[in-house]
């Protein structure tokens, strides 16, 4: 891709506006998508943070769902951060029974894991293929990923506390989900990751 990747954020709810500026400073032209229309036009999709069973209406309402799932199987990099992880797994844990996600990542993400211990919480995370400090890691009301089938890439796992070894963040090819929400925390190298994975799938 010659020119700047133009990445769409799915605007049927949770917080859109933090990940459009993230993206916008890692160097893409971020634009919401609510139609087909404006899917249609985006090189790639963010899916974020927020309450994925409100999520997975809204995909109903707005008519989204068999668009998005065609343009994932078409190779359109997607990235999900919290409620967008859980859209974006095959199978979801303690999910509400009519939930549905898109046809993502082959793993299990059981929904508000943590929230068993507590609702919100920091912790390092280092990501692998990201250089530099380990994230700075929001998680509220998080998932956790239980099982990832084959060609599920791990790249973050939880390092300490009642949680260590929980699996963060995840890559299946041009799919990407982590649990935590880099898009709150100003540090913009997960929004930049992507947005080479972009490039590099154009
Ligand atoms: N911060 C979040 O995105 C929370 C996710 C929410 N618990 C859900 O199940 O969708």
């Amino acid at each position: 891709m010659s020119g700047t990747p133009v990445i769409g954020v799915l605007a049927l709810q949770g917080d859109v506006r933090e990940h459009v500026a993230a993206l916008a400073a890692a160097g893409a032209q971020a634009v919401p998508v609510r139609r087909t229309q404006e899917l249609d036009a985006v090189d790639a999709l963010v899916i974020p943070g927020g309450e994925s069973t409100t999520m997975s209406r809204l995909a109903d309402v707005f008519e989204l769902r068999e668009p998005i799932d065609k343009r994932i199987a078409g190779g359109m990099p997607v990235y999900g951060s919290c409620a967008g992880m859980i859209m974006l797994a095959t199978e979801v844990l303690d999910g509400r029974p009519d939930q549905r996600g898109f046809d993502g990542i082959s793993m299990t993400v059981r929904r508000n894991a943590f929230g068993r211990q507590v609702d919100s919480f920091e912790a390092p995370v280092a990501i692998n293929g990201i250089a530099g400090e380990p994230f700075h890691a929001v998680f509220i009301r998080a998932p956790w990923v239980e099982r990832v089938g084959e060609g599920v890439e791990v790249l973050g796992q939880v390092t300490d506390g009642p949680s260590a070894g929980r699996i963060v963040a995840v890559r299946q090819g041009n799919l990407l989900a982590t649990s935590f929400h880099p898009e709150l925390t100003g540090d913009v190298r997960l929004h930049r990751y992507f947005v080479d994975l972009v490039r590099a799938a154009a």
